[in-house]
């Protein structure tokens, strides 16, 4: 497979916010070979990055090859026949300029970078995009905050990509995530040595506030049912270690349990990949992305929109739930764009898309292969052809099972 990975200079980039910055580097990376039609660009998660699927990249961790079962050679996205292309999004910190890049003076940015907005994102890929030759999109393809990423896609540049895919994604996040994002960022903020955004120059890093930011987050990845089957009331294992966060004394009394161990090591393998300031930038941007906004509704942001539109979502998804995809694919059915919802049965939570590529790979391989008409692809206006049953959409709560 040919692989490309690179960073790309875009110039002066002025943001939605208003404001500019002389130079927005955006790094990517590319699979396959472009033959002036078979371009998709896959546009990563809150905290992925542009190494999407095995490649000897500089990322490490969780957002190293985070998509690797769903592209490559002869998979559902099959490099041996489409150029795929993944970017960092402005504000991260994988090679994509963000807060923890350095500024033109060399001093680092810090919270002196701009605020981002899901607008930006989707303008940096246009321009990079330009920049490596690639003209209309075969397809644009998007999981969580990725799948808001893409709908902008079919908003923004309407004509520039023939299908859009939008993975456990929605329209605009709901109260309930605003909110635990909200105290995300202040777990952050919270911290002394976050320092108003000021701790690149310095050992101490609010690494405490961004492991317990991560840890809401991770909980909302996950769903009920999949945490009580996964840990259940157990107490962690003998060897497991409590000491990611100071404890209360009674804490000897009472067991540690696997639970808390878990999110306790998701947390400390985060800290070590992921910036903070970073953490608060991206997620503002996801939370204030509302597809509808500059127009009446959704249907209308959606209009010119003249390609195919494929919607999966998880029934065990509360972060973005399948209620809110098929308010996205009535939005496009309005419009008669020809439109997928494709229900997947699943436990996992939100995360199913990354954990679940056998349910996740048929039908987007077969919907890049053949839009709606692909055989493994269903809607929620069809039976299922195992069930017989309709897909109803289900809304699986945090508080609810
Ligand atoms: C585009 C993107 O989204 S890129 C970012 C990737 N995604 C994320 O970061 C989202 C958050 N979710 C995760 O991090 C998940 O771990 C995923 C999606 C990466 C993988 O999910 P799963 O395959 O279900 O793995 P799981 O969540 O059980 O984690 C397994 C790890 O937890 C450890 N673990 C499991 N139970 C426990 C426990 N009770 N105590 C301590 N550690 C535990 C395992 O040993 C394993 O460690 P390893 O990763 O070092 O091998
Ligand atoms: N778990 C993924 C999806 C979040 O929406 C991430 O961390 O990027």
């Amino acid at each position: 497979m040919k692989t490309e990975s690179g960073t790309v200079d875009l110039g002066r980039f002025d943001f939605a916010s208003g404001d500019e910055i002389e130079n927005l580097q955006v790094a990517y990376e590319s699979y396959g070979e472009f033959d002036g039609d078979n371009a998709v660009l896959v546009c990563h998660a809150l905290t992925g990055s542009q190494n999407v699927a095995g490649y000897g990249s500089e990322t490490t961790g969780q957002a190293r090859a985070w998509w690797n079962d769903i592209v490559g050679p002869g998979k559902a996205i099959d490099t041996n026949e489409y150029y795929v292309v993944c970017a960092n999004i402005p504000g991260s910190c994988y090679g994509t300029s963000g807060p923890a890049s350095e500024d033109p003076e060399g001093d680092v940015y810090g919270t002196d970078f701009p605020p981002v907005t899901v607008d930006d994102w989707t303008r940096s890929q246009r321009l990079l995009l330009d920049q490596l030759g690639v003209g209309r999109l075969h397809a644009v393809v998007g999981g969580s905050v990725g799948g808001m990423n893409a709908l902008d896609w079919a908003k923004r540049y309407p004509d520039d990509a023939r299908y859009v895919v939008s993975v456990a994604a929605a329209a605009r996040l709901d109260a309930q995530c605003l909110a635990l994002d909200a105290v995300a960022r202040r777990a952050i903020t919270a911290d002394p040595n976050w320092n108003g955004g000021e701790y690149y120059g310095s050992d101490e890093r609010p690494t405490d506030g961004l492991a317990i930011a991560r840890q809401i987050g991770h909980i909302m990845y996950l769903s009920k049912s999949s945490m009580e089957q996964k840990f259940g009331r157990r107490a962690a294992g003998r060897d497991a270690r409590r000491d990611s966060f100071p404890s209360d004394p009674a804490a000897a009394f009472f067991p540690y349990r696997d639970v808390e161990s878990y999110l306790d090591y998701q947390a400390e393998k985060f800290v070590d990949r992921f910036d903070a300031n970073s953490y608060l930038y991206l997620t503002r941007a996801m939370d204030d992305y509302d597809l509808a906004e500059g127009y009446e509704d959704d249907a209308r942001a959606l209009a010119a929109f003249e390609g195919e539109a494929l919607l999966l979502s998880f029934t065990g998804d509360w972060h973005f739930t399948t209620e809110q995809s098929e308010t996205v694919a009535a939005a496009f059915r309005e419009n008669d764009v020809p439109v997928a919802h494709h229900v997947i049965e699943s436990d996992h939570g939100h995360d199913a898309f990354l954990v679940e590529p056998e349910k996740v790979g048929p039908p987007l391989r077969d919907f890049l292969d053949a839009g709606v008409e692909g055989r493994a692809v269903h809607d929620t206006d069809e039976p299922d052809p195992d069930t017989g049953n309709d897909f109803a959409p289900v809304h699986a709560s945090l508080f609810s099972q």
